[in-house]
C-alpha cells in the first residue's frame, strides 16, 4: 500500500435543502471516522458552503463544486475562489464531467480555473474521464491524457492537488468501473505524471476514482495500488458514505 493518504470526497451536486444538510452533517459528525487514516471532504452547493462549514466537524474539508477563473467582476451567477475561501471552504472541484458536458466547459477554461484557484490559495480537485463512446473507440488513454495535460500545465503546486478519474459512463449510472478497469487507467495516469511532470509528483499525488461508488464496491476498489480514494456522488447523500470513508480500515 502506498504512503498516499486515503481521500474520500462527497460531491453533493445540486441536491438537498438545509434540513437535509443538517441530517447529513449530524450523520457525519457522529460517525466513527479515523481522520489519521482518511482525509474527508464534502462539496455542497455553493449557497450552503457557509451553513455546512459552521456545523460540520472541522476535520472535514468543505469544497465548492466549481468556480470562475477570475477574482471578481461582472460575471453574473458565478463565484470566485476568494469568495469560497471567505466562506470557510478550502477546496474546489473543477472540470467535473457535468461541468464539461452539461455546461460545455472546455479543457482550456478548466485549465485557467485550476491556475487561478491555486494562485488564490485554494486546494483543487480537478476531474477527468472519458465518455462511453470514447472508451468503446479505444480512446480512453488519449482523452484522459489530453484532459490531464491542460490541467497539469496550469499547476504551480502539486501538494494542493488531488485528481479524480471519473469515467462519464460510470457516473450516476450504477455501472461502477471494475477494480481492474479503474486500476488500469489510474496506473496510466500515474505513469503520465512520472513522464510529463516528475516521479515525485507521480508518487505523491492522490488519484481518486469516481462513478457509482457504493459501500458495497468501495473496499475492493480501495485495495488497488493506484486508487487512492473516491469522489462519490449519490452514495455521499446516504449513510453508506461512512462505509466508503472507512473502506481501507
Ligand atoms: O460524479 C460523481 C462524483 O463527482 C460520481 O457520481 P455517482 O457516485 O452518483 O456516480
Amino acid at each position: 500500500m502506498s504512503q498516499r493518504k486515503f481521500f474520500v470526497g462527497g460531491n453533493w451536486k445540486m441536491n438537498n435543502l438545509k434540513k437535509d444538510n443538517e441530517k447529513l452533517i449530524e450523520l457525519m459528525n457522529n460517525a466513527s471516522i479515523n481522520y489519521d487514516k482518511a482525509e474527508v471532504l464534502v462539496a455542497p452547493p455553493a449557497l450552503y458552503i457557509d451553513f455546512v462549514r459552521q456545523r460540520l466537524n472541522p476535520n472535514v474539508h468543505v469544497a465548492a463544486q466549481n468556480c470562475y477563473k477570475l477574482e471578481k467582476g461582472a460575471f453574473t451567477g458565478d463565484i470566485s475562489p476568494a469568495m469560497i475561501k471567505d466562506c470557510g471552504a478550502d477546496y474546489v472541484i473543477l472540470g467535473h464531467s457535468e461541468r464539461r458536458n452539461v455546461f460545455g466547459e472546455s479543457d482550456e477554461l478548466i485549465g485557467q480555473k485550476v491556475k487561478h484557484a491555486l494562485d488564490a490559495g485554494l486546494n483543487v480537485l480537478p476531474c477527468i474521464g472519458e465518455k462511453l463512446e470514447e472508451r468503446e473507440a479505444g480512446k480512453t488513454e488519449e482523452v484522459v491524457f489530453r484532459q490531464m495535460k491542460h490541467i497539469a500545465d496550469n499547476i504551480s503546486d502539486w501538494s494542493r492537488v488531488v485528481i479524480a478519474y471519473e469515467p462519464v459512463w460510470a457516473i450516476g449510472t450504477g455501472k461502477t468501473a471494475t477494480p481492474q478497469q479503474a486500476q488500469e487507467v489510474h496506473a496510466q495516469l500515474r505513469q503520465w505524471l512520472a513522464t510529463n511532470v516528475n516521479q515525485q509528483v507521480a508518487d505523491s499525488t492522490r488519484i481518486l476514482y469516481g462513478g457509482s461508488v457504493t459501500g458495497a464496491t468501495a473496499k475492493e476498489l480501495a485495495s488497488q495500488p493506484d486508487i487512492d480514494g473516491f469522489l462519490v456522488g449519490g452514495a455521499s447523500l446516504k449513510p453508506e458514505i461512512i462505509d466508503i470513508i472507512n473502506a481501507r480500515n
